[in-house]
């Protein structure tokens, strides 16, 4: 499935000639529109997202849900999507959701099919079935329901036989994706004794949860969070429905930030301020310690890229995302950049960690790889094809560094439609190319 317009099937990235000066809009936030999806599914009456994220992963929750029973209608140029909600009920009793790779579909729709009767199959594309979903099929029966890994693998394909769910209590490995959590929170409400997780271990990618419970309270539910280590959901709540406009994505925002660093420009995001929940804002507390300068905003957020990029030190386990991001503009600073505390990264899309190490390495970069991180050194970036693994941050992050070093091409540029279809085009148009 490609939502790109026409890629070619490699791209050669232009060096800009100067620092860039950039005002930039950006497309709907990912994990709020699949979020906002799910919820509206779940509420009582016709619910309207707008500034919504038109891309592969909200293309797949939105037929998901259809296929479920559930009518969501869509209007991509108004950026709208309308779910007339079920009020926590599952239409259909039997269905065969294809996911593609988008984690946040497969592991919210799974604790979804659990709500149902009857029985549901889920599926996505060959690397989805090597993403880990056990931890959330464990969960699904401590609390009774019948959810397996159809290989034994614990990936899907996933199959749920389903007869309503009660509730009660779960325990839930943290240290692998916070999507398990966040997919068994907004079921929780529509249960009838409510759900009490406790995490074990230290939990991944902390803020996500906190989008989790920012957008079921927007839909009228209340949790209740413990330091990260105990949930309570209390049952028997309804969600309202509701208009819900949709923040831009700040994960994508990364990408045009991370331009400002190192071309010696400046990027204003609009509509995303330092306020937002969502974690990946923080991507430009790194940018300011490697020398930028940020003017944070109630509704914009400027970086202004310095001479030189300076070397940095940091945990990014709850701003996972963005590690390409910084990686690939890394060779240019004038010291070490290290990334730690992200071995979950190598569960995601592709394994992230070894990626980049390898395609860092390909351009000439020196850099080491430890089990939760990279070490990524002062280097010059030699020319080169830059393998993306089918991975959208591979490409994008590559790209920004294409737009200072010469001889840059991106391997399979269209796989940026996982979450930003348009991404080259509005690349583009920030460098005054458009
Ligand atoms: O809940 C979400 O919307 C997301 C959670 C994160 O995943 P993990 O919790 O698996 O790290 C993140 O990487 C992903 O892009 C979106
Ligand atoms: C990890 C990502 O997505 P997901 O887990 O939702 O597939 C991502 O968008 O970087």
């Amino acid at each position: 499935m490609s939502m790109a317009p026409d890629y070619p099937p490699a791209i050669t990235l232009e060096p800009v000639a100067g620092p860039i000066d950039a005002e930039v809009t950006l497309p709907g936030s990912k994990s709020y529109t699949n979020r906002a999806l799910v919820l509206a599914a779940l509420a009582e009456g016709t619910s309207t997202l707008h500034a919504a994220l038109f891309s592969e992963d909200t293309a797949v929750m939105a037929e998901s849900l259809r296929r479920l029973g559930i009518p969501v209608a869509e209007d991509p140029v108004g950026l709208t999507f309308t779910i007339e909600g079920k009020e926590g009920r599952i239409p259909a009793d039997r269905a065969e959701l294809f996911v593609g790779n988008s984690g946040t579909t497969a592991r919210f729709l799974t604790a979804l099919l659990a709500l149902g009767q009857g029985e549901y199959l889920l599926d996505g594309v060959p690397r989805m079935r090597q993403r880990p979903i056990q931890p959330l099929l464990d969960a699904l029966r401590q609390l009774g329901v019948d959810a397996a890994s159809v290989s034994g693998s614990g990936c899907p394909p996933v199959r749920v036989r389903a007869q309503g769910l009660a509730g009660g209590k779960v325990l839930l490995p943290g240290s692998l994706s916070s999507q398990y959590l966040s997919a068994l929170l907004m079921v929780g409400p529509c249960t009838r004794l409510g759900l009490e997780i406790e995490i074990e271990g230290e939990l991944v990618s902390k803020p996500y949860v906190e989008l989790t419970i920012q957008a079921m309270q927007a839909f009228g539910a209340s949790v209740c969070c413990e330091g990260y280590r105990r949930f309570v959901v209390p049952g028997g709540q309804r969600y309202r429905a509701r208009d819900y406009t949709v923040e831009p994505d700040a994960s994508a925002a990364s990408y045009f930030f991370a331009l400002a660093a190192v071309t010696g420009g400046r990027v204003r995001v609009h509509n995303l301020g330092s306020r937002s929940a969502q974690g990946d804002v923080r991507f430009v507390d790194v940018l300011e310690r490697m020398g930028c300068q940020v003017i944070r905003e109630p509704d914009s957020i400027t970086v202004q890229g310095p001479a030189s990029l300076r070397g940095v030190e940091v945990d990014m386990n709850a701003i996972s995302d963005t590690v390409q991001t910084l990686a690939a503009i890394a060779p240019l600073a004038s010291g070490p950049v290290v990334i730690r505390n992200v071995a979950h990264i190598r569960h995601k899309e592709t394994d992230r960690i070894h990626a980049l190490a390898t395609e860092l390495r390909r351009l000439g970069v020196v850099v080491d790889e430890f089990p939760d991180g990279l070490a990524i050194y002062p280097s010059p970036v030699r020319p080169g094809t830059v393998q993306t693994y089918d991975d959208h941050r591979m490409a994008m992050s590559f790209a920004v560094l294409g737009c200072r070093v010469s001889g840059i091409t991106i391997d399979n540029p269209g796989c940026v439609a996982k979450t930003f279809p348009d991404f080259f085009q509005r690349l583009a148009a920030a460098l005054g190319r458009a």
